[in-house]
């Protein structure tokens, strides 16, 4: 390398830095997703320990999104990142989430009941003027004091979470944009997947410690990994402020936001077919996730392994999730490998891992274990199909066809599975199919969908049109697994008469809800997102918004 390209070489330009600042993104948001699903797959042990039921847990985890939509925060967090900035911004969401977890956390611990907050919050907010006669308040009268607390908390967490994921795209279209954004987006979100399915395995393992029940555990845990988070955005900060001492640019000075913007952006039919896309897409996905453990509890018959039993220990939960690392790490290096053979070999021991991977979920009779596969495959293939839109494209098609996986899933889950219960095998196997092809249906959309929004808007608004979107897209995050707890209690009267009469225990209670209207449901949203689908195809088509078009041109 001769001093004039030295000269010239910024962070960005190498390679290595480039992707190290992506890890470091990634990792924030890995820690980011485990605490966002911390509490799903305990849902029975929130209901046998802290008397939370399906209404009451849907509108705690509901309420992650409630200032974000209802406060307008998102729409303030896309302000800020066009005016402070990525690194700014990054920071400051790893606090706010952090604060919020902390809250969160404390709301179910033990020391939380009895306490003088415990009494306060039993005898207010059970009435929120405005909000309950529109029936979007998130607490509601008779709402377990625990769980207004922890949504107290978690709306504060949904504010930085929503407003990390924000950032995080940004600063990777700053970092990577005409290189491997796709790619890079794929391998940010894939990390993110494995975050989900740490905290399906590693949340209940907590909880359950030593023999002895405690939910706060799991939530510690999580506290900690947010602590990580933000120290990764620190660093994250500094990386950033050397680019942009190196490039001479200061985009949120160059380019101030300006109201303006945001009209530039509703103004494009291509964006809403997007936003609208993303959001009912994402309503039949991560709502679903937040039940979906306790939707395998209550189709499949899981017999309890012998506490003596090797497959009841906490070594096996370490074993599976190493297993797991190897089915990550295999799919994902094999993106980078450029000899076939090594290709191929790679992706076999990442299929040949899987299996191994399915089978002990299966010898440890649990559904966390089982619904962990969920997110491992979008990890493992994630970043290839973020690969196949940087160099070949087909963005459009692909959303049409992540679509349609998902109505396929849903339904087999609401017709296919209940059918097969007596059946302690075959039960499983459907669930594993159909878990592992809504994985991959999971890795389409998302794949394809975020790196498509660069091509709808300029530059500048990145920011504001990504906050845009994932505004629209948390309406939907708020409403449906509000809507699915609901559901659950209006089509399950029976079983909730029975749990109000002492008929039945919660923890008998827990595990015999029938889901078969709230996956209909589901699957609905994705019929309204395929046509979705093929409405952008056309537009895309007429006025070549360049959806189907590489990202690299080679
Ligand atoms: N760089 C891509 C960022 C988007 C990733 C996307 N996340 C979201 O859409 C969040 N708004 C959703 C947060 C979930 C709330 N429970 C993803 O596919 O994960």
């Amino acid at each position: 390398m001769n001093s004039t390209s030295q000269i010239h070489q910024t962070l960005r330009d190498s390679a290595g830095i480039r992707w190290m600042v992506l890890l470091f993104l990634a990792f924030a948001m890995f820690c980011s997703y485990i605490f966002m699903d911390i509490l799903s797959p305990i849902k029975d042990l929130m209901q046998s320990t802290r008397g939370w039921d399906s209404t009451a847990f849907g509108t705690m985890q509901g309420s992650e999104t409630f200032l974000n939509v209802f406060v307008f925060f998102l729409i303030f967090a896309g302000i800020i990142l066009d005016k402070m900035g990525v690194r700014f911004t990054a920071v400051l969401s790893g606090a706010v989430m952090l604060v919020g977890a902390v809250i969160n956390w404390y709301a179910v611990t033990e020391s939380f009941q009895g306490s003088g907050l415990e009494t306060w919050f039993n005898n207010n907010l059970n009435y929120i003027p405005g909000f309950d006669e529109l029936g979007i308040s998130p607490f509601y009268e008779g709402m377990p004091a625990s769980a207004k607390f922890a949504a107290v908390g978690f709306m504060i967490f949904g504010c930085g979470v929503e407003m990390a994921g924000i950032t995080v795209s940004r600063g990777i279209v700053k970092w990577f944009k005409g290189r491997e954004m796709a790619l890079a987006m794929g391998s940010e979100m894939a990390l993110a997947r494995l975050g989900v399915a740490t905290c399906m395995i590693f949340s209940p393992m907590f909880a359950k410690l030593g023999g002895v029940i405690d939910v706060s555990r799991s939530v510690a845990f999580g506290v900690v990994l947010l602590m990580i988070a933000l120290i990764m955005f620190i660093v994250y900060f500094f990386m950033d402020k050397k680019l942009d001492a190196q490039t001479g640019e200061a985009e949120e000075k160059d380019d101030p936001f300006k109201i303006s913007d945001l009209g530039s952006i509703l103004s494009s039919s291509g964006f809403w077919l997007v936003a609208l896309l993303c959001v009912l897409y994402y309503s039949a996905i991560f709502p679903f996730q937040k039940y979906a453990v306790n939707m395998l509890q209550c189709n499949l018959v899981f017999t309890e392994v012998p506490a003596d039993s090797f497959w009841a220990t906490n070594t096996v939960t370490v074993i599976q999730y190493l297993i797991m690392l190897v089915v990550a790490a295999a799919a994902f290096a094999s993106n980078f490998s450029k000899r076939a053979s090594m290709k191929n070999g790679l992706l076999v021991v990442a299929g040949v891992a899987l299996v191994i991977f399915c089978y002990m979920g299966y010898m440890r009779q649990s559904a966390e274990t089982v619904f962990a596969v969920f997110p491992l495959l979008a990890v493992g293939i994630t970043p290839i199909l973020g690969n196949y839109v940087d160099h070949k494209g087909k963005a459009a098609s692909m959303l049409v066809i992540g679509s349609l996986l998902l109505i396929f899933c849903h339904l087999t889950f609401a017709f296919v599975l209940p059918a097969l219960k007596e059946s302690a095998v075959g039960g499983i196997v459907v669930a594993y199919l159909t878990i592992l092809v809504l994985g991959a249906s999971f890795s389409l959309v998302p794949a394809s969908l975020w790196p498509s929004v660069p091509k709808l808007v300029d530059a500048k608004i990145i920011g504001s049109a990504y906050a845009l979107i994932f505004w629209i897209q948390n309406i939907g995050l708020w409403l449906f697994p509000l809507l699915i707890g609901k559901v659950l209690d209006k089509t399950n009267p029976q079983l909730v008469a029975d749990l109000q009469n002492g008929v039945i225990t919660p923890e008998e209670a827990a595990v015999s809800y029938d889901y078969t209207a709230p996956l209909v449901m589901l699957a609905c949203l994705g019929v309204a997102a395929l046509i979705l689908g093929f409405v952008l195809k056309v537009v895309d088509r007429k006025k070549g918004l360049g959806l189907e078009a590489p990202n690299i041109k080679e």
